[in-house]
């Protein structure tokens, strides 16, 4: 047995007791494992763990000793033993060392974020250089290289590149000849740099500045005179622990130190298991939604760098701090707000940890091979993977995954996947590697960025708007700004455009499908920049900021800079990015002087974003975003206006609790303007949808819109004539799969092109992913397939559903009808929904589905 894991049922008291080493503490968990309660006896430092870990929490014991009471199998740790508390969680090391410092300290990190500061930015500088000298390269060039790529976040902190070089070039300097006599030692090399590490037993990931033969060596750009710092050896030995190779030594380099940088020291099994300990600290804290207070340590506030902000946010949220508190605490409304979003968010970090489970148990890890490998101008590569097995997938374009050759926790590397398709996946990747798996290694970066936005609300938001956003004030108005016309043609698009001109708190746009919200955005965008103003655009996704500029483009205006990194910004916008390299003082301006600057909400709450400031915030796809999403963005500007229908997808939490957006509309109906007419579907396609979520009132935008019809472009078999179409297939759903369906959406497809409808111009629609990919392999790859969630804000001419479920509709789509909503709501001619009749009449809303459609 190398190991025993389960859930804690019990946790018992600690005492020390003597034997015949001396006196020795010992604690007692009883952990559910297989069912059976079973006893674990915790000995020496690691009874320490009784003290943190709490029922429920799930906890591992490696390589324990197997031991036997009155008839029962227990177990203890031994010699050899480590103990591991949420195995699942992988904690970062930075986080361990922050923790080890002081548990607030790596508390009030997450909460407010690394800010935009000098030592930051260079420290990121002389990184980079210290891995382009490892790789071989020439300081002179890397500096200024490095440099350049940190042009804008200098420039807004007032550097000039000049001085900058000059400091990164001593520090890089200091570490040259240290390299040069550990090259001259060993005859190099075995150097490796920048290196994703995680270890899924131990429950921690992170990335190593480097490996010499093996052996983890971390760079610091600090000061250090004599040992290396407690702290950065933890930080060192936790990438010990999660090297295979059993390293002895650890280096941590100094690179602002006067004289040799280097500080070498010894792994001992005291000290990992020490790092493991804290590690354990951090899982059960965080996974237990506790507030550290600083008691849990022993370091000396007075002297602490975070002493402001430890005491201010302690005194305004009204939390314990060893350190003591500063101000008055912060109204009920602001306190409860934050609890309960800060708890979610929390939910949301944990959700992140368990899509790493495919690291632990191989499940749901993709096989691939790699089908070409193109090199990028940037240095890096773009693979093509082809899929060497069926199962479906999770993984999603977007996503940050992990490509190794079999064994992630061996050899692999981070990438970002670019396209998935049924048989295969197109990643870009730093380096080239002949990947044979892929694993999903989502990123909590979004979750740490909405923490701060939240932190940032709560703790620096000006009164009035607290007041507004916490339903102690209403809206205001201007009744002399919203004079004139901005849209001719449509009466509520022009209201909305005029009422969100006129908001000084906030305004709401609610766009049913296919009412020009991004039309009505582009124009209200121009409007107020027409006056003057300077306007954040943003929105959830990369690709509604892209429609959304497109459409500002469409309209005559291309004074914006487009803010996102290469792999986000859509092909044919890339010439409108904002590049950040460049001479500091130019980049600077540049942004400072951009009249709209349009980023995702998650870009909102970079370092970068939180230091500009805007007029208005005009935020697309509200409805999808959390409360803390949004307040990245309408943190920004002092109005704000939000576009969305809360009657279409909902945002994607842990909770249940409704978006920003709808909150708002439902106490504040009178800033919302509602968009009516559509310009999308045919009337018969339009109306169940206007008559279940819209109360009837939303109607064809003219009578070309109303009339569309598949016959229009083709020549299909009768049963198509009516612009909605119901198959009903006698089909068994089989773990989210149903063949026969499959079969029959298969079938009507080849109907349609054969009649001259084109192949690429039918989207098809499921609600799990498993029969996503059964319908995939069926059906040409320029026919898009996908789930419901995927085809919010998109449309096309025909629309083929799957409804897969074939007893009684428990199934995803079914249980929000908004969900539903936006499957019927993407066909602009002919919609053809394939079902079981029987399974739907189960249902009120779906059986008045089938009325209109059959
Ligand atoms: N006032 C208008 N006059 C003419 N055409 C319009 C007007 N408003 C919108 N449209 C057209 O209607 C179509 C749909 O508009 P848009 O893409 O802005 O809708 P949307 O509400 O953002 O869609 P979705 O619900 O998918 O998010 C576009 O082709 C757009 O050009």
């Amino acid at each position: 047995m190398d190991k025993v894991e389960g859930t804690v049922l019990e946790v018992g008291e600690t005492r020390t007791v003597a034997t015949r080493y001396g006196e020795r503490e010992l604690a007692e968990l009883t952990l559910l494992v297989d069912g059976e309660p079973t006893k674990v006896t915790l000995w020496g430092d690691w009874a320490e763990t009784a003290g943190y870990v709490e029922q429920g929490h799930t906890v591992a014991v490696l390589n324990p000793n197997v031991t036997e009471n009155e008839g029962r199998t227990g177990y203890a740790t031994g010699e050899d033993s480590r103990v591991v508390v949420e195995p699942s969680y992988l904690v970062n090391a930075t986080d361990v060392r922050a923790w080890v410092q002081c548990p607030r300290i790596e508390y009030l990190n997450k909460l407010t974020g690394v800010p935009l500061k000098y030592e930051v930015v260079r420290g990121t500088v002389v990184h980079g250089v210290f891995e382009d000298m490892l790789n071989g390269e020439e300081v002179e060039g890397s500096v200024d290289e490095r440099v350049r790529d940190a042009g804008l976040e200098l420039g807004l902190l007032g550097r000039e590149a000049d001085g900058v070089r000059d400091e990164v070039r001593e520090h890089a300097r200091a570490v040259e000849g240290w390299l040069e006599q550990t090259r001259l030692g060993d005859g190099d090399d075995g150097w490796r740099t920048e290196k994703t590490l995680f270890d899924a037993s131990l429950g921690m990931k992170g990335r190593a500045d480097a490996l010499r033969a093996d052996s983890p060596v971390e760079l610091k750009t600090g000061s250090c005179d004599g040992d290396a710092r407690f702290k950065d050896k933890i930080q060192t030995a936790c990438y010990a622990l999660m090297l295979q190779t059993n390293p002895q030594t650890g280096v941590v380099l100094y690179t602002g130190t006067d004289g040799a940088p280097a500080r070498e020291f010894r792994l001992s099994d005291g000290l990992l298991d020490f790092a493991l300990r804290k590690r354990n600290e951090v899982a059960a804290s965080e996974t237990a939604g506790r507030t550290p207070t600083g008691h849990e340590a022993n370091a000396d506030c007075s002297r602490c760098f975070e002493y402001d902000t430890c005491t201010v946010v302690a005194g305004r949220l009204d939390q314990e701090s060893k350190a003591g508190t500063v101000g008055e605490p912060l109204p009920d409304e602001e306190r409860d707000y934050f609890e309960e979003q800060h708890a979610v968010l929390e939910q949301e970090r944990r959700a992140v940890h368990d899509e790493h489970s495919s690291l632990s148990d191989d499940e749901g890890a993709l096989e691939v091979r790699v089908r070409d490998a193109e090199p990028l101008a940037d240095g890096g590569w773009r693979l093509e993977l082809s899929r060497t097995s069926d199962e479906p997938t999770r993984i999603t374009e977007g996503d940050l995954v992990l490509v190794s050759d079999g064994d992630p926790s061996k050899d692999a590397e981070t990438a970002w996947v670019r396209d998935v398709t049924a048989d295969a996946v197109a990643v870009r990747v730093g380096e080239r590697i002949d990947a044979t798996r892929i694993d999903a290694y989502p990123s909590t970066v979004t979750v740490d960025r909405y923490m701060v936005a939240l932190h940032d609300f709560v703790l620096k938001a000006d009164e009035r708007r607290r007041d507004v956003l916490l339903g102690r004030a209403s809206p205001g108005f201007d009744g002399t700004a919203s004079d004139g016309t901005y849209i001719e043609n449509n009466e509520a698009q022009d209201r909305a455009v005029a009422r969100s001109v006129a908001a000084r708190d906030l305004s709401l746009i609610q766009g049913p499908p296919g009412t020009g919200k991004t039309h009505t955005v582009a124009r209200l965008v121009r409007a107020l920049v027409d006056r003057g103003e300077r306007v954040l655009l943003s929105s959830f996704t990369n690709r509604a900021v892209d429609n959304a500029l497109e459409a500002l483009l469409e309209q005559g205006y291309d004074g914006f800079v487009r803010l996102g990194t290469r792999d986000g910004v859509r092909a044919d916008m890339l010439e409108h990015r904002f590049d950040e390299a460049g001479e500091p003082t130019e980049r600077a301006s540049a942004l400072r002087d951009a009249s709209v600057v349009a980023c995702t909400t998650a870009t909102c709450a970079s370092r970068v974003m939180r230091e500009q400031g805007f007029d208005y915030a005009v935020v697309d796809e509200a409805s999808q975003l959390t409360e803390p999403a949004t307040l990245s963005a309408v943190n920004l500007a002092s109005t704000f206006v939000l576009v969305g229908d809360h009657e279409q997808l909902p945002p994607v939490s842990a909770s249940e609790a409704p978006s920003m957006f709808e909150r708002l509309a439902d106490k504040y109906p009178e800033s919302a303007v509602t968009l009516r007419r559509q310009y999308r579907m045919a009337q018969r396609i339009q109306s169940f949808s206007s008559k279940e979520f819209y109360d009837g009132a939303l109607f064809p935008a003219d009578d070309e819109v109303a009339r569309r019809s598949i016959e229009d472009i083709a020549d299909p078999p009768d049963r198509y004539s009516d612009p909605v179409t119901f198959v009903p297939v006698d089909g068994e759903e089989r773990q989210n799969v149903n063949v026969d369906e499959a079969e029959a959406v298969e079938a009507v497809h080849a109907e349609l092109v054969d009649s001259g409808v084109p192949s690429g111009s039918i989207a098809v629609i499921a609600p799990f992913r498993a029969q996503v990919a059964e319908l995939g392999r069926r059906l040409p790859d320029e026919t898009p397939v996908d789930t419901v969630d995927r085809f919010q804000g998109s449309s096309q001419d025909t629309v083929v559903l799957s409804f897969v479920a074939s007893d009684d509709l428990d199934s995803p789509v079914f249980d929000d009808p908004r969900r539903l909503n936006v499957a019927l709501t993407r066909a602009k001619r002919a919609l053809v929904l394939v079902g079981n009749p029987d399974a739907l009449r189960t249902d009120p809303f779906c059986s008045r589905l089938l009325d209109w459609a059959v």
